[in-house]
């Protein structure tokens, strides 16, 4: 094992690291070399005195270190003593795509011995690597060392170097692995993931049976099919129900009924599975559209849109230029996926929203912090909504009375669709 370690060490050199100490702010970034660097400390503003670490899932299987990466956040805040601080950390080739480990780094100010021992637990027991920070000698700066595993938990350390400072990358870490982990473009990449589940996720066999039985849609339909998209709360389900009927239409949505006795169980997976189960729900409903669209305009509430947009935003981190830029492949359309006449996005101001959503019943006891994290949140959904492109969604202000939504709609249908 120390010498698989040592191996992938030998690149670790050129990697960087980032530190998301405040999630308004950049990263720290920082790199690892032989000598301290003469440019200010690295962690001036963010650490003081405490001993950090920092943890890396080591696993050259894509599921195994997505599962583990998921459960680890847990474990670790269930068993580490609450001084101790859990946040989120990339590992990365500067705007190299695909280069990511993502881990966690531990400011710990608890002063006590229960860090080091869960950590001991986790090094002999399971696929990580434990990296250790100490701030030393005269001018006070901070060095890493690599622990190997072993039986006893701690081994010794493999490597010590020591940190500096590195340059902020053109690319933000967490837009370098969206593709075939956060997003699939094709439908054969979202159905390899669910086939690798089969073992440790037994209702992935009966997903990929609903799957294989799905109806293969032709290109272009003979009828229209718009797809109504926006934020949960926006008007969706209302305005879907009352253009389905002004227009003789066929409703469907994505993921489609079909998959709602598994879609609670995919929802606590990490997002490589979960996306991946989405995916395949916009294949399902694409076959559905291609039936009905022979012989009436269909409506879908939700569809690729929703799948990547929500995916682009919960895996980008942080302020809303982290982004990928307008334009990227990110954005793109799946080459293989039925594509819509008429995308349109319901958009409301978040203070409306909140008010639907309480009428609703929901979202009351939302803590503060939680609703400034959902408010980035939604800022990044919707904006990455209005990046796709393939087609591209047309932007409705969702704010006057149902009814005139629906006239507003039904005039944009005429025009675009010629109804
Ligand atoms: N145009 C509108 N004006 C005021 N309230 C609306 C409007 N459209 C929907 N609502 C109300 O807002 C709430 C959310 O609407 P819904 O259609 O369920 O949204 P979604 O399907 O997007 O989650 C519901 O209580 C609904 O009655
Ligand atoms: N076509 C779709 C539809 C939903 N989704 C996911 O499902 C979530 C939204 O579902 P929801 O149940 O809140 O939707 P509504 O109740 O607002 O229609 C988002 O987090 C998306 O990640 C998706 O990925 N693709």
């Amino acid at each position: 094992m120390a010498r698989r370690m040592m191996s992938r060490l030998g690149q670790w050199s050129s990697y960087v690291f980032a530190v998301d100490f405040d999630m308004n702010s950049d990263p720290i970034y920082f790199a690892l070399a032989s000598k301290h660097s003469e440019r200010p400390q690295v962690f001036r503003n963010v650490l003081a005195d405490e001993i950090c670490y920092s943890l890396h899932v080591q696993s050259d299987d894509k599921i195994e270190r997505a599962k583990f990466y998921g459960g680890l956040k847990n474990k670790l805040s269930k068993e580490l003593p609450p001084e101790c601080t859990i946040l989120e950390m990339s590992t990365f080739q500067p705007n190299v795509k695909d280069s990511v480990i993502k881990g966690y780094f531990l400011k710990d100010a608890s002063k006590s011995s229960a860090t080091e021992r869960v950590l001991g637990e986790l090094l002999r027991n399971d696929p990580v690597y434990v990296c250790s920070y100490l701030c030393e000698g005269e001018d006070r700066q901070w060095s890493q060392h690599l622990w190997s595993n072993t039986e006893d938990g701690w081994g010794e350390v493999l490597e010590k170097y020591c940190v500096v400072p590195a340059e902020k990358p053109e690319h933000h870490p967490s837009t370098l692995n969206i593709i075939n982990y956060d997003v699939f473009y094709s439908f054969e990449d979202a159905y390899k993931v669910l086939q690798q589940c089969v073992d440790i996720i037994p209702e992935s066999k009966a997903v990929l049976e609903l799957v294989d039985q799905r109806l293969k849609s032709k290109e272009k339909t003979d009828f229209p099919v718009i797809v109504i998209e926006g934020l949960d709360a926006t008007g969706k389900t209302t305005l879907t129900e009352s253009l389905t009927e002004a227009l003789g239409a066929t409703l469907l949505k994505s993921p489609p009924q079909c998959l709602s006795p598994w879609r609670a169980r995919f929802d606590t997976e990490p997002p490589l599975i979960r996306r991946a189960f989405y995916a395949l729900g916009n294949y399902l409903t694409a076959g559905q559209i291609g039936q009905e669209a022979r012989q009436t305009p269909v409506i879908v509430d939700r569809y690729w849109h929703s799948t990547a947009a929500y995916a682009i935003a919960t895996a980008v981190g942080g302020k809303l230029g982290n982004l990928p830029q307008a334009g990227s492949e990110v954005y793109g359309w799946p080459g293989d996926l039925l594509r819509p006449s008429l995308v349109l996005m319901l958009s409301l101001s978040s203070q409306e929203r909140m008010r639907r959503l309480q009428v609703r019943g929901q979202d009351k006891t939302m803590e503060e912090e939680e609703l400034e994290a959902n408010h980035l949140f939604r800022q990044k959904v919707e904006e990455a909504y209005q990046r796709i492109e393939g087609p591209a969604c047309v932007t409705v202000d969702a704010s006057p009375s149902p009814d005139q939504v629906l006239q507003q709609v039904l005039l944009l249908i005429r025009e675009k669709c010629h109804l």
